[in-house]
């Protein structure tokens, strides 16, 4: 019998199932699973402590989990019977302090750790510096580099045994901020060519994604979202979510006949019960701004639903737009708006905002356990 399709496709180049890792009986990895495919950015997101480096550090081998399995191409490299060593494992590392060898030149460093006959090494060698563009400063030391000629030695130097596997924990930090945006994108062109899978580690939301196929975003030891970072943008599980990729704006109210109503109209909120205080979250960006017509605003919308007036106590021009905070007169509250940069009102101007209906999220309030609502 022919295999099935689903019986024949490869396994994912990485796949960790239910990884737990305790520190003196705190978890601090709680059950995290990721498959990451060939040529594919796994980025772990999340502030610091969350269990980010600890994962990575369990998938290289360096630390040991406390249960769970990490297989590579299908074959286990850490289960409750197989311990495969870091060397081993076919997985190239690059960590912000991962320095080179100050002692050896920028083609030693490359070739430290390769094996077989020296005209092997030398021509893999030779590719790799091609690669990241630093075939000219072979016989160059590290202290002759700048951070990101360094940088590219660094990646060079981890993928000269051509690993399977590449995982990188805050790899850019120490570079200015133009310079690595050059460098994220050189790097992952490179791997990308290599059909090399990476997890990358970051706490920073704009490096997650600009690098990552798919982020895992981490709280307290666990994956709480994980999907494109489109969807993770734009349908966050919770507020937390929302908010650990921009600023957010939250606006209360109470279900009561599967309608919540608020000073900028009624939102459906379907599925709770009478009663549920329930978060409307809008992202600044979202909020829009109409003129004040002595003391009037716009009419209602179904997209925009009903305007409410603030006055703007701040406005920052921020280049390509502009921060204004208002005062909202239903509350005294303090939203924020992002709006052009040909915008820019003065501090005491009443305005209008509104809320653009597509772009809210509705979350019930409920100790850290919240379900997307409705829009
Ligand atoms: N060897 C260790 N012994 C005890 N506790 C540890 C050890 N390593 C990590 N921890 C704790 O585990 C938690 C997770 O640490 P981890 O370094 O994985 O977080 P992180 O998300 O990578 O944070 P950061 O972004 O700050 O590096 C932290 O509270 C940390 O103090």
């Amino acid at each position: 019998m022919p295999p099935s399709p689903a019986a024949s496709a490869a396994p994912p180049r990485l796949e960790v199932r239910d990884l737990v890792r305790r520190f003196g009986g705190r978890e601090v990895v709680g059950g995290v699973s990721l498959s990451v495919e060939a040529g594919q950015v796994t980025c772990l997101l999340g502030p610091s402590g969350c269990g980010k480096s600890t994962t990575l550090r369990m998938i290289a081998g360096v630390d040991t989990p406390d249960a769970g399995t990490i297989r590579a191409d299908g074959a286990p490299v850490f289960d409750e019977t197989v311990q495969v060593p870091p060397e081993s494992r076919g997985i190239g590392l690059m960590f912000q302090d991962f320095a080179l060898f100050p002692h050896l030149d920028v083609a030693g460093n490359v070739a430290f750790g390769l094996k077989g006959p020296r005209a092997d090494r030398d021509r893999i060698v030779e590719a790799q510096l091609a690669k990241v563009g630093m075939s000219r400063f072979a016989r160059k030391y590290p202290h002759e580099l700048s951070g990101g000629e360094q940088q590219r030695v660094a990646l060079a130097r981890a993928l000269a045994p051509r690993p399977r596997i590449m995982l990188m924990d805050e790899p850019f930090s120490g570079l200015d901020e133009r310079l690595r945006d050059d460098i994220r994108d050189e790097t992952l062109a490179v791997l990308q060519a290599e059909g090399t899978a990476v997890v990358l580690v970051t706490h920073e939301p704009a490096e997650a994604m600009r690098m990552a196929d798919e982020i895992a975003l981490m709280r307290g030891g666990r994956i709480v979202q994980q999907g494109a970072p489109y969807n993770i943008y734009n349908a966050p599980v919770d507020r937390e979510a929302a908010a650990f990729f921009s600023d957010v704006n939250v606006i209360r109210g109470q279900v009561r006949g599967a309608l919540t109503e608020t000073a900028f109209g009624q939102f459906l909120t379907p599925g709770l019960p009478d009663g549920t205080e329930v978060e409307i979250v809008i992202r600044p960006q979202h909020l829009k701004i109409d003129f004040d017509r002595a003391g009037r605003g716009p009419l209602p919308t179904a997209a925009e639903g009903t305007p409410a007036r603030g006055v703007v106590t701040r406005a920052r021009f921020m280049g390509s737009e502009s921060l204004v905070e208002f005062r909202m007169d239903f509350d005294g509250s303090v939203l924020k708006a992002q709006v052009p940069s040909v915008f820019l009102p003065r501090p005491g101007t009443p305005l209008w905002l509104m809320m653009r209906r597509d772009r809210c999220f509705v979350f019930p309030v409920r100790g850290g356990a919240d379900q997307p609502a409705a829009r």
